[in-house]
């Protein structure tokens, strides 16, 4: 199954970055990894581990760590991006420069383009409309993947050869790739459960049972999917390994950094607090200023992404969210995960 012939690339060094480049490595592939940290780069080349993210996490030897771009990705089948969304249109400008105009495209990252209101896919189509392009999404935390944890992932794609390029490139026995042509619904519903991840973290600081639990994660997914019909994308995904997979990993561990932010604002601190003590990348923040916008922009109910809006920045207590969900007025109450007309 495997490529070792494939060269590639991962632009990021933070803990997915890292775990994503080694996979490959250890599947005989010519793996770099970029990082723009002179520090962090010296510590790899030093220990042979990315110690700030992956403590004791051995990076193999076909893995060259390295800060120039240019070495990073030249003559590479296929680039991942694993930048947050914040930082991925720059980054990715920056590595076309020196790219391989057949290389392959794959996003990693889990967000939402501040304003533009883009998805990673619609920033490489536009960047990049020549490249084959794909994401990559599911319930993947970096750190049960390191200690070699049984886990799958979603790879969506409409060219059917960069989907086997990248299972041919990342799966192991320890690392199933499914596929998904649907890119759209498998990189929205990556996004969004961050938003619902901390409302998850602040039910558990607040000492909130299973029956709370269950529903909070249930009626989380009927409104991601209500979210996402409304934007195109195909509901079913939602119930796959990218939608219903990664929403419950994110809300139920807490090795989920978005389950940590909002762990912390239940305990009290502010959002500004929660953010600097967690010191790594929590994407949910931002998604969830955004998906509030664009949810009032078209009209579309979510209690949940309303209620802890109202908590996150319009410093209302926790309570709020509760209020919403339980006491909110509604059109009608049922149990469906998306509207159906
Ligand atoms: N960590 C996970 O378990 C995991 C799993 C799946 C997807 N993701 C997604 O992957 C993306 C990256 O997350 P992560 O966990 O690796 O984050 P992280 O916080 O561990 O690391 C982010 C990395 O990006 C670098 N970076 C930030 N801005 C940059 C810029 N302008 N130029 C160059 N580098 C920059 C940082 O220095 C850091 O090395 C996020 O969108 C996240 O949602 C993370
Ligand atoms: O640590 P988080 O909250 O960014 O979640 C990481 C991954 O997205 C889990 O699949």
């Amino acid at each position: 199954m495997t490529n070792p012939a494939a060269k590639i690339a991962v632009l990021g060094g933070g803990s997915f970055g890292t775990v994503i480049a080694n996979i490959a490595a250890q599947n005989g592939c010519d793996a770099r990894l970029w990082m723009r940290s002179e520090k962090q780069l010296e510590d790899i080349l030093e220990t042979g581990m990315n110690s700030r993210y992956l403590p004791k996490y051995e990076l193999h030897e076909n893995l060259l760590p390295t800060n120039d771009l240019a070495t990073a990705v030249h003559d590479c089948d296929v680039v991942f991006v694993a930048v947050p969304s914040k930082a991925f249109r720059v980054v990715l400008e920056d590595a076309l420069k020196y790219m391989s105009p057949s290389a392959g495209l794959v996003s990693l990252t889990k967000g939402i383009e501040p304003h533009s209101f883009h998805l990673m896919s619609e920033i490489m189509r536009e960047m990049a409309p020549k490249h084959p392009i794909a994401v990559i999404s599911g319930p993947n935390l970096a750190k049960e993947i390191a200690q070699g944890q049984l886990t799958a992932t979603v790879v969506a794609s409409k060219s059917a050869a960069l989907r086997h390029q990248v299972h041919d490139v990342l799966g192991s026995p320890r690392f199933r790739v499914y596929a998904n042509p649907d890119i759209y619904g498998v990189e929205l519903a990556g996004a969004l459960k961050n938003i619902y991840a901390i409302v998850s973290g602040m039910a558990g600081a607040l000492g909130m049972g299973e029956n709370t639990r269950a529903m909070l994660m249930t009626r989380s997914l009927a409104e991601m999917s209500r979210f996402a019909v409304k934007m195109g994308a195909n509901p079913l995904t939602f119930i796959g390994l990218a939608g219903m997979g990664d929403l419950i990993v994110t809300c139920t561990s807490p090795l989920s950094r978005n389950y940590r932010v909002g762990y912390a604002i239940g305990q009290g601190y502010s959002l500004k607090q929660a953010v600097k003590q967690l010191g790594e990348t929590a994407e949910g923040v931002n998604t969830l200023r955004m998906v509030k916008e664009k949810a009032d922009e078209l009209g579309i109910d979510m209690p949940l992404v309303n209620g802890l809006y109202e908590v996150v920045h319009n410093n209302q207590n926790v309570d709020l969210i509760a209020d919403h969900l339980m006491l909110g007025e509604r059109a009608q109450d049922v149990d469906f995960m998306f509207d159906q007309e």
